[in-house]
């Protein structure tokens, strides 16, 4: 991977564009500017993104030029003023050099002035600096590896004061090797496979930090049009995937849908179709559906129905996304009736997890999704328990010490099973544990519930029907009480519900004709179907989850 061989921070006006030229001239190397980058892809100055779609959009596209830019460019690169805002963007700098040209206040005023492409000092400049520089002087000191003062000095006597605190010789020919080339280490990308099956092409799971510079390379060069499926609370995300696309050449729409279930509907659906056909899509453009399992199901429902089919690539931003929604091309959409009534078997084309989305997810989102990781604990990969049950409070947070883990672990389990059987048609069942009474308490509660919270109670209630039903040892069964509760997911629903209940799971995908068919576990990390269970049985096992 490359690296910029030094990185200019500071505020607006500075000189970061004139003095990087000139390093870049001294040290045989390229200049790039991020503000440049951003009017380029944009095609229109700053000040007009600025005054047309306000601060959070410029943000939002010079965080992806940054990234871009890291990530391509080995000369000299000057950051936007206020790129270190972002705390993704200062995590990026970490082991660059970064050089960061200071001035004072005067020196500001004079050298900006009320210069109308510098749309944050438009009016009242002074008043303004002082502003600017109490909210970032420490941001720009804390990514810094040098401080270079500008005050007084011409550019060419501040980029010699850059090289002599970087103590870089300027080179008699060729370019100074990049820099702490050792340190700059590509962050470690897990890939996990999953096979083509029913026809269908293989693809690959991609684990990691910082993947979104994949997805160019997954959409391709056939795509001329590239639809950003996502959810309202990810606005900014969802707009600069697009911007970064168009940056990249590709005609791009950013289709925003409603948070969560509410998204999983014949009318959303209907809505993004209008903007596909609006948008002239044809059968080689691609859908990126960004964000949780409820927006990944509905961009890839969207992928399988329009003409009758499109390459799509899923952009998980939940933990429940990310080991199960995303993988295994499960696509669809709920009715009146039941949940994902209404669907398709449409894989991906490729799955990119990038673990840094989860830091913005609430606790309780966060948590929901663990239902889907203790799941595939339960049916498979028994690791997975211990890892929780080591330090349940810690499995929490994405800060816990096996999250990586934990989530590799589980994809693969989908992997393995989704390889094999992509339709349903025997083994892919045992991914439904728990889901039979969970869809069911999710229809009751008009969607209002998490969908992991649901499935908590739905293995609880499983396990308890796996014990009563002679299959399942009591340790076993017990085991589920202790660590669903462990991590703060639910083990209990409405006693009085159970008619109803009972009555949808009789339109569960799994059952057949009037035959009621539930996964249960002949013991650990082994699933097995039960069919048509005594009622008394079932009455019995949800006696035990009823309150
Ligand atoms: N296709 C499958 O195989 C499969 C598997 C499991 C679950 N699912 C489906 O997945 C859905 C549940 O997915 P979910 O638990 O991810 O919920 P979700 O998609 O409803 O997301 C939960 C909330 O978090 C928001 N969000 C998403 N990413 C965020 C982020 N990084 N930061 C902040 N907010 C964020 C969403 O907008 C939403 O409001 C259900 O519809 C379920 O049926 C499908
Ligand atoms: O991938 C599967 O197969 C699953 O069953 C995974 C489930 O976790 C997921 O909730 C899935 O959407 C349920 O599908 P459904 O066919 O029961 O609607």
């Amino acid at each position: 991977m490359s690296a910029p061989l030094i990185v200019l921070v500071g505020p607006m006006g500075v000189g970061k564009s004139t003095v990087g030229r000139i390093l870049a001239e001294r040290l045989g190397t390229g200049f790039r500017d991020t503000d440049d980058d951003v009017v380029a892809a944009e095609g229109r100055s700053i000040s007009d993104i600025f005054v047309d779609d306000g601060e959070p959009a410029f943000r939002a596209l010079e965080k992806q030029a940054v990234r871009r830019a890291l990530a391509e460019h080995e000369g000299i690169l000057a950051l936007g003023g206020g790129a270190v805002l972002d705390a993704d963007t200062r995590a990026l700098l970490a082991g660059l050099r970064v050089v960061y040209l200071s001035m004072d206040v005067e020196e500001a005023v004079k050298r900006t002035g009320l210069n109308a492409a510098r749309p944050l000092l438009a009016v009242n400049p002074r008043k303004q600096w002082r502003e600017l520089m109490e909210a970032r002087r420490h941001l720009y000191e804390e990514v810094a590896t040098a401080v270079v003062p500008t005050d007084g000095r011409t550019p060419d006597e501040v980029a010699q004061a850059v090289l002599d605190a970087l103590q870089l010789p300027a080179p008699t020919g060729g370019a100074t090797p990049g820099p702490r080339q050792e340190e700059a280490m590509p962050a470690p990308v897990t890939r996990i496979h999953v096979g083509g099956t029913a026809g269908t092409e293989p693809y690959d799971v991609l684990v990691g930090r910082q993947l979104l510079g994949e997805l160019a390379g997954l959409i391709g060069t056939k795509a001329k049009r590239v639809a950003v499926i996502h959810p309202e609370a990810l606005a900014e995300t969802g707009e600069a995937l697009r911007a970064d696309l168009a940056g990249q050449g590709y005609e791009t729409i950013a289709v925003q849908v409603p948070n969560a279930e509410e998204a999983k509907t014949a009318e959303v659906a209907a809505y993004c179709w209008k903007a596909l056909g609006q948008s002239g899509f044809t059968r080689t453009d691609v859908i990126v559906g960004v964000g949780g399992g409820a927006t990944t199901d509905l961009a890839g429902f969207v992928a399988a129905t329009w003409l009758r089919g499109v390459r799509w690539i899923a952009v998980p931003t939940t933990v429940l996304a990310m080991v199960d929604a995303a993988v295994g091309g499960k696509t669809g959409i709920n009715t009146a009736e039941g949940k994902n009534l209404v669907g398709a078997f449409h894989p991906p084309a490729g799955v990119l997890c990038d673990l840094a989305a989860l830091d913005s997810l609430s606790v309780n989102d966060y948590v929901s999704g663990l239902a889907e990781v203790i799941k595939a604990g339960f049916i498979a990969d028994p690791v997975i328990l211990d890892l929780i049950e080591s330090d349940p409070q810690a499995a929490r947070t994405p800060a816990g010490p096996h999250t990586a883990e934990l989530i590799e672990r589980s994809i693969r389990v989908k992997a393995e099973v989704v390889s094999s059987d992509l339709k349903e048609s025997g083994l892919r069942e045992i991914l439904n544990y728990g889901h039979t009474l969970g869809h069911a308490i999710e229809k009751n509660e008009r969607y209002k519930w998490r969908h992991g919270a649901a499935v908590s109670v739905g293995m609880h209630f499983a396990a308890e029907l796996g014990r009563l039903a002679g299959r399942l040892d009591d340790a076993t069964a017990d085991r589920h009480r202790t660590i669903l509760e462990a991590v703060g997911l639910p083990l209990h629903y409405r006693y009085d519900q159970w008619p109803k209940l009972l009555e949808t799971m009789k339109v569960d995908k799994k059952s057949r004709g009037d035959l009621l068919r539930f996964i249960v576990l002949d013991g650990l990390a082994k699933p097995t179907v039960l069919e048509g269970p005594d009622p008394a049985v079932l009455l019995a096992a949800y006696g035990e989850v009823g309150e």
